[in-house]
């Protein structure tokens, strides 16, 4: 099949090819039901259940070809935005891909802060957020600054034992890599986690665009929270809503013949599901279950 004819009328999608975001993305796309078959070597893949072409490409590019509007969507981190100076809007922050983008140190070196730094050499994968930072630390601007800021695509933290730099800034997620490298941090320039980008000037229908947002939101709210469900006296009831507000409210059912017994159904909040389990039990609830949400539109 020719892949590139099929384009035209299909809205474009970037994706990130390999690398730290490529498998979270991927399982985004299947949780909102973007079904597809990614042949081997072909960085092109057509959906099966949306007219979406989805186009892997490596994180870095992926705000380039949204900013320019060759695609209308794309997966990366907000670092790659905020390196490419492109203008797009950060549609929705997905939650993954967390880390910081650090200026980094020899440990036990001369340097301990960035202000130390000025006039010496940086090396880093993020030049134009360097620049920013270090003009921005030395009061002046990109073209006047004395700080030499210099590139390298990957192994950034070799730089320094190598003596191609006197510091580095580069991301930082468990530090592992950072302390390996005989470094430390001093300074953050950015934190960042991956996000829906979108172009300013769509060229597909608005409504598949807005659909395919919302899938993503709703998988975004399924990971957020699972769904309770407990049964209770009708007196116990203003106590354990204090505990389970719901979104907007619980859903409350009668259950048993003598009117004294409701069964409650509520979204809470994943991360703090063992303590309100705790407080629901203390406070009298019964037959407290949890499940997982799939999918759901908010
Ligand atoms: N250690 C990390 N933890 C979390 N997110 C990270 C980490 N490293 C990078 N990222 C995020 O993933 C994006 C892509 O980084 P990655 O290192 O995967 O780049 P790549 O060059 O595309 O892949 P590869 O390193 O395989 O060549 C970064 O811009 C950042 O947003
Ligand atoms: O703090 P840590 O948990 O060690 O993560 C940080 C490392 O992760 C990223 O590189 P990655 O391992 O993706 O490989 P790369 O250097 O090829 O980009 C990043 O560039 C750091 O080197």
């Amino acid at each position: 099949m020719d892949l590139v004819n099929h384009l035209n009328d299909r809205l474009l999608f970037a994706i990130p090819k390999k690398g730290r975001l490529y498998e979270k993305a991927v399982s985004i796309l299947n949780g909102s039901d973007i079904k597809f078959h990614r042949s081997q070597r072909l960085d092109i893949a057509l959906s099966t259940s949306l007219p979406v072409a989805l186009i892997f490409l490596p994180a870095a590019d992926i705000p380039t070809f949204v900013g320019e509007g060759k695609c209308d969507l794309g997966i990366t981190g907000v670092d790659q935005v905020r390196e490419s100076q492109v203008d797009v809007n950060l549609a929705i922050d997905l939650k993954f891909g967390n880390c910081k983008l650090q200026v980094q140190v020899p440990q036990n070196g001369k340097y301990t802060s960035p202000e130390q730094l000025i006039g010496k050499t940086i090396v880093s994968s993020f030049t134009n957020l360097t620049k920013e930072y270090f003009a921005k630390l030395e009061n002046t601007t990109i073209e006047n600054m004395k700080t030499k800021v210099k590139y390298v695509s990957g192994s950034v933290e070799a730089s320094c034992a190598l003596g191609v730099a006197d510091a580095i800034v580069d991301l930082v997620e468990s530090g592992e890599t950072m302390r390996a490298a005989g470094l430390t941090d001093i300074a953050t320039v950015l934190e960042t986690s991956a996000t829906l980008i979108e172009s300013k000037n769509p060229k597909s229908d608005t409504q598949l665009i807005e659909t395919i947002k919302s899938r993503i939101e709703g998988v975004m709210t399924a990971q957020e929270y699972v769904y309770c469900t407990y049964n209770a006296k009708e007196s116990q009831l203003e106590e354990l809503f204090k505990i389970t507000p719901g979104r907007k409210a619980p859903t409350i059912s009668k259950i048993g013949s003598d009117g004294q017994w409701n069964s409650v159904s509520v979204m809470i909040e994943r991360k703090r599901k063992g303590v309100i389990l705790d407080e629901l039990k203390l406070k009298g609830a019964t037959d407290i279950m949890v499940f997982e949400i799939q999918n759901c539109r908010i």
